[in-house]
């Protein structure tokens, strides 16, 4: 008996489908501003320079053994001093529980099947709009989600008042996820300020933030001002968790190299927890792929490369930050009626645009551009190329 007769083709993946659907287009003009992945002036994918060295250095040297069920140890130090700096005293302490995880991703989803094995009745509130994945991730981890306000379609900004109403009324102690920089799908980041006045509330409510931080350094170029708001967290006293990728800022998309963190209260509860951290990794995965783990540490272990890791990623921000004024310039050069100075004040990989899905599916249809439906634009895929096709197709579509 065929017992999976029943089984129904999946619906296409809102974020990776458009790349798939953009393979298939045989039209020379087509454009990807799907996928957050970064590409150069020329619309190629990157390997950054740091990356290619450390990998001679390592080529010929590198042992096939399992990693610990908690990854490599030198990697996750490394990792740790990225978010929560180099002379931070919770590294120090020791309070800090971390495992190696599948990059950005593999890391939200071993955290939150850690929230539901030791906080079964806890939910998880998610903003709106956030990152398409977090709700398969939690929903696959059979974790009730709520919302918070967040993006504010009128003024393409920040929905502050009612976000921080939000965490005013959830119940005590709810669990709040956070995009730590450069907010996906949106590009609307709290201000500074903004920033200290959530993580008071936050405080106040006894709420636990779970920061996913998958674009350190390529929001600003500076890992360190990304990075600020979690040190505003730190200073404040709060628990945390943390996911970070290596996926965006140093080019690893494929090596699935990322680190899963929980901020504890001494040292004997950070082993407690890394312990149930990696037992939950152990059926899931059992230990993780050792290559982007040595490419990381390698990197981030050398002055010298990690200082050219610095450089090159500042030059993948500014080359963004590039785009996003050309972008705005040329639609305004067109006389689009429209306002685009959201297109130069969000940060980071994306621009929402405002764009209607069927504005999208326009765009697709007769200009062969490829974008998530909900108006999202890889900024990484502008180049000097085609940003002046994109701007004339989305001028044509909007006005
Ligand atoms: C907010 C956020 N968290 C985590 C991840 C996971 O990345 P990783 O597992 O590769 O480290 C992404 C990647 N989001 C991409 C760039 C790609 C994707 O959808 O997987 C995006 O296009 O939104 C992300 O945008």
């Amino acid at each position: 008996s065929s017992w999976w007769r029943s089984v129904e083709p999946a619906p296409k993946d809102p974020i990776l489908g458009v790349t798939e659907a953009f393979l298939a287009d045989p039209s020379p003009d087509k454009v990807n501003v799907g996928v957050g992945a970064y590409r150069d002036d020329n619309g190629k994918p990157v390997v950054l320079e740091c990356v290619r060295e450390a990998e001679r250095r390592i080529a010929g040297n590198q042992n096939m053994e399992y990693l610990p069920m908690g990854g490599s140890v030198k990697m996750v130090e490394e990792t740790l001093k990225l978010a929560y700096g180099e002379d931070s005293e919770f590294i120090k302490d020791k309070r800090i529980a971390a495992v190696q995880a599948l990059s950005g991703t593999g890391a939200c989803r071993l955290f939150a099947d850690f929230q539901k094995r030791f906080s079964p009745d806890s939910q998880i509130y998610i903003p709106v709009p956030t990152w398409a994945n977090h709700h398969n991730i939690w929903r696959d981890a059979h974790v009730p989600q709520r919302t918070y306000h967040y993006y504010h379609p009128e003024s393409k900004g920040l929905d502050f008042a009612a976000l921080m109403d939000d965490v005013k009324n959830a119940p005590n102690g709810s669990f709040f996820l956070l995009h730590a920089c450069a907010h996906n799908p949106t590009g609307v980041d709290p201000s500074e300020d903004q920033w200290r006045e959530i993580s008071y509330q936050i405080k106040v409510k006894g709420h636990f933030p779970f920061f996913d931080m998958a674009y350190q350094g390529f929001a600003s170029g500076d890992p360190e001002r990304d990075a600020k708001a979690i040190r505003i967290f730190l200073e404040d006293g709060h628990a945390i968790g943390i996911a970070q990728s290596y996926a965006k800022n140093m080019g690893l998309y494929g090596q699935r190299v990322g680190c899963l963190s929980v901020l504890c209260e001494d040292e004997k509860q950070a082993i407690a927890v890394k312990s149930q951290l990696q037992q939950l990794a152990r059926p899931m995965y059992s230990n993780p792929p050792v290559h982007g783990a040595l490419v990381v540490s390698t990197i981030l272990g050398d002055p010298e490369l990690k200082s050219l890791w610095l450089k090159e990623v500042k030059v993948m921000a500014d080359r963004i930050i590039g785009m996003r004024t050309a972008l705005r310039e040329n639609l305004e050069k067109l006389g689009s009626p429209l306002s685009w100075k959201h297109i130069t004040e969000q940060i980071g990989m994306f621009c929402y645009s405002g764009m209607t899905p069927e504005q999208v599916d326009q765009l697709t249809k007769e200009y062969h551009i490829y974008l998530t439906r909900n108006g999202r634009i890889s900024m990484a895929g502008v180049t000097t190329g085609n940003v002046g096709y994109l701007a004339n197709a989305i001028n044509e579509v909007t006005k």
